[in-house]
C-alpha cells in the first residue's frame, strides 16, 4: 500500500465522494442479496405453501427493490467517478508543476515519450482504480459479508462449508498478484519505450528521410513493438491460468453444497426454496471472488502506474531558491567567474576548468573555441541552470544562488542557435517572457530585431499563428523572432549562443547591425565560430577543453602569431580571400 499511502494527499481531499459512493454501494449490495431471499420465499410460500394471493405484493416489492437498486447504482458509480476524476486532476497538475521546476540535469536524460506516457496513460490507470477498482474491492467484501450473513441465517452448517473453501481461493489470488504485478510494470515500461520511439521518429523525420533510414527505423520499431507484444502475451498467460483455477475451486464448493444441501432437503431439515436461495447466494460470493482477479488487475496496474508517477514526484529539485533570496531587482549585469570548474552529472571529465573573467556592466564578451570546448557551459552557469563544482559565479558582486531564480533569469535574455517557437501567434511568442508587454513594446522589440518588416507582410501580421516549432517561418525569420523575444524582457544580460550561425551572411550582417544597437547598456555574451561575430567585443575569451587559453581584444589576439585565435582568423581570412577571388569550392 506504500504507493497509495504516498499519493494520499491527492485523493484524500475528495474522500467525501468516496464515502458517499461506498454508502450507496452498501445499499446496492443489501438490495442485491434480497433477490435470493425473494426467490426462496416464492418457491416455499407462494408455490409450495399455496399462498398465491401474495404474488402481486411480491412482484410490487421486487419492482421497488429494483428501482431503488438502480438509483443507488447510479449514485455509487457517479460519485466513484467524481472521486477518481478530481484526484487525478490534482495529480496531473502536480506532475506538470514538477516538470517545470525540475533542473536541466533531469531533462538531459529524460525522454519525451516516456514522460508523455506517464502523464497520460499512468495517470489514467491510477484514475481507473480510484473510480472503479476501489469500489469493486469493497463490493466484494460487502457482498461476501452480506451473503454470509444471510447464509448463516438460512443454514449454519452449509454456510461453514462454504467458508472452508475460502482459504484455497485466497492462496490462488495471492499467488496471482505476486506474478501479475511485475508483469504489468513491464508492460507499462515497454509501452513507454514504444511511445518514445514514435515521438522521436516524428520529431526527427527530416533526418530519417534525409539519410534514408526508414527501414532501419521500421526495424527498431518492430523490435520494440515485439517486446511490448511479448510482455502482453506473458501477462495474458498468467491471467489465463488464474481463471480456471478459481472456477475449479468455486465448482468444488457448489458440488459439495449440492450433495450436502440436497441431502438436507431430502431429510426434511431444509426447505427446497431455502436451498435455491443458498445456491444463488453462493454465486454472489464465488463470482466476485473469481472477478477479484480483474480487481487485482486494476489494482496492480494502478500501483505500477502510481510508482511511475512517484518517480517523477520524487526527483530532487536540486536547483532551488535559498531561504531568503534577492527578489525583483534590475541587475546591472556585472558578471564574474572566479576559478569556476564545472562537471555535468554522470560525466568523468570537467566541462570547465578554473575559468575566471570579469565582464563589466554593458560590456561585450566574445567566447570562441572548438566544439565541446565549454562555451555553452559558461552561459548555463550564469543562468544557474547547473551549479558549478568549484569556484563562484557572481552577478553584481553576489553569488547567482543568492538571487531568486525567476528574478535572475528574467534579467537574462537568451538567443540560441536553434530557437524554439511555440505553436501560438507571433505576438504571443515575442511576449512569452513578459505577457503584460503592450503591442507597442512588442513591435518595438520586433523592429530592433529586424523582424517587423517580414512580420507585417505575413497574412495575419503579428496574429499569424505558427505551426509546431515555429513552422511556416524560415530559419532566419525564426531567429529574428527569438531575438525579439529576448529583447522584449529588456534583459540586462544578453546571451547570443551561436545565434547567427544558421542564417546566411547577408542576414547575419543585418542582424548584427540591429544587435549592436540593442546590446547598448547590456552585458552581452556572444558565442560564435565566426571571427566577424566577436570582432567588436570588449574582450574575447578563447576556450580549449574547458580552459581559457587566450583572452584579449581582437587586435591583441590577432597579434599573437601562434595563437589559436590567430589560426582561426587566418583560416577565415583565407576563405574570405578565396571567395573574393572566386576560387572557393
Ligand atoms: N548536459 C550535458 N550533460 C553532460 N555533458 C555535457 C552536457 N552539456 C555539455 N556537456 C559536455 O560538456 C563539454 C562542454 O560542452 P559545451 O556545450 O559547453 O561546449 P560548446 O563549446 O558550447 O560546444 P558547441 O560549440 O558544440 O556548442 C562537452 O564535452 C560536452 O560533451
Amino acid at each position: 500500500m506504500g504507493t497509495f499511502r504516498r499519493l494520499k494527499q491527492f485523493y484524500w481531499p475528495y474522500k467525501k465522494y468516496f464515502v458517499m459512493s461506498v454508502v450507496s454501494l452498501v445499499f446496492v449490495t443489501a438490495l442485491t442479496v434480497i433477490y435470493p431471499l425473494i426467490l426462496g420465499f416464492t418457491v416455499d410460500e407462494l408455490i409450495l405453501g399455496d399462498r398465491q394471493h401474495l404474488l402481486a405484493v411480491t412482484v410490487a416489492f421486487l419492482v421497488i427493490v429494483m428501482l431503488l437498486k438502480g438509483l443507488f447504482q447510479y449514485l455509487q458509480q457517479y460519485l466513484g467517478e467524481l472521486f477518481g476524476i478530481h484526484s487525478v486532476y490534482e495529480i496531473r497538475n502536480e506532475l506538470y508543476r514538477k516538470l517545470q521546476v525540475l533542473p536541466f540535469r533531469f531533462y538531459d536524460n529524460a525522454r519525451t515519450g516516456d514522460l508523455m506516457s506517464r502523464l497520460a496513460q499512468d495517470v489514467e490507470a491510477f484514475r481507473f482504480f480510484l473510480s472503479m477498482g476501489a469500489a469493486q474491492v469493497l463490493n466484494f467484501v460487502l457482498l461476501t459479508a452480506f451473503g454470509f450473513g444471510v447464509m448463516l441465517y438460512l443454514n449454519v452448517s452449509l454456510a461453514l462449508i462454504t467458508l472452508a473453501v475460502m482459504p484455497f481461493l485466497a492462496v490462488v489470488v495471492y499467488r496471482f498478484d505476486k506474478r501479475v504485478h511485475p508483469a504489468f510494470l513491464e508492460i507499462r515500461r515497454s509501452l513507454a519505450r514504444l511511445t518514445t520511439k514514435v515521438q522521436e521518429n516524428v520529431s526527427g523525420m527530416n533526418t530519417v528521410k534525409a539519410l534514408s533510414k526508414e527501414d532501419f527505423e521500421i526495424d527498431r520499431f518492430v523490435g520494440l513493438n515485439a517486446d511490448y507484444r511479448d510482455n502482453h502475451i506473458k501477462t495474458a498467460d498468467i491471467w489465463a491460468r488464474f481463471f480456471p483455477a478459481m472456477e475449479f475451486i468455486g465448482n468444488v464448493c457448489v458440488i459439495v453444497l449440492l450433495a450436502y444441501g440436497g441431502w438436507l432437503v431430502v431429510d426434511g431439515q431444509m426447505q427446497p426454496g431455502e436451498l435455491l436461495a443458498f445456491f444463488s447466494l453462493i454465486w454472489y460470493i464465488v463470482m466476485p471472488l473469481m472477478h477479484i482477479g480483474f480487481v487485482l488487475n486494476t489494482y496492480s496496474q494502478s500501483k505500477a502506474a502510481g510508482e511511475r508517477l512517484l518517480e517523477i514526484m520524487d526527483e530532487p529539485e536540486d536547483i532551488r531558491n535559498i531561504a531568503e533570496p534577492i527578489r525583483e531587482v534590475r541587475l546591472a549585469g556585472h558578471v564574474q567567474f572566479e576559478n569556476v570548474t564545472h562537471r555535468y552529472p554522470g560525466e568523468d571529465q570537467n566541462a570547465l576548468q578554473q575559468v575566471s573573467f570579469d565582464a563589466k556592466p554593458g560590456s561585450t564578451i566574445g567566447i570562441m573555441g572548438a566544439t565541446g570546448a565549454g562555451k555553452t557551459s559558461i552561459t548555463q552557469l550564469i543562468a544557474r541552470f547547473y551549479e558549478p563544482k568549484q569556484g563562484r559565479v557572481l552577478i553584481d558582486g553576489k553569488p547567482v544562488s543568492d538571487y531568486d531564480l525567476k528574478t535572475l533569469r528574467s534579467n537574462i535574455g537568451f538567443v540560441l542557435q536553434e530557437p524554439f517557437l511555440f505553436s501560438a501567434s507571433i505576438k504571443a511568442n515575442i511576449s512569452y517572457g513578459r505577457p503584460d508587454a503592450t503591442m507597442e513594446e512588442i513591435i518595438d522589440a520586433a523592429k530592433r530585431a529586424d523582424a517587423h518588416e517580414f512580420i507585417q507582410e505575413l497574412p495575419d501580421g503579428y496574429d499569424t499563428v505558427l505551426g509546431e516549432r515555429g513552422g511556416g517561418l524560415s530559419g532566419g525569420q525564426k531567429q529574428r523572432v527569438s531575438i525579439a523575444r529576448a529583447l522584449c524582457v529588456n534583459p540586462s544580460i544578453l546571451i547570443l549562443d551561436d545565434a547567427t550561425s544558421a542564417v546566411d551572411m547577408e542576414t547575419e550582417v543585418k542582424i548584427q547591425a540591429a544587435m549592436r544597437e540593442v546590446m547598448e547598456g547590456r552585458t552581452t555574451f556572444i558565442i560564435a565560430h565566426r571571427i566577424s561575430s566577436v570582432k567588436h567585443a570588449d574582450e574575447i575569451i578563447v576556450l580549449d577543453q574547458g580552459k581559457v587559453v587566450e583572452r584579449g581584444t581582437h587586435e591583441e589576439l590577432v597579434r599573437m602569431e601562434h595563437g589559436a585565435y590567430r589560426r582561426i582568423y587566418d583560416i577565415q581570412f583565407q576563405d574570405h580571400e578565396l571567395v573574393m577571388q572566386g576560387k572557393a569550392v
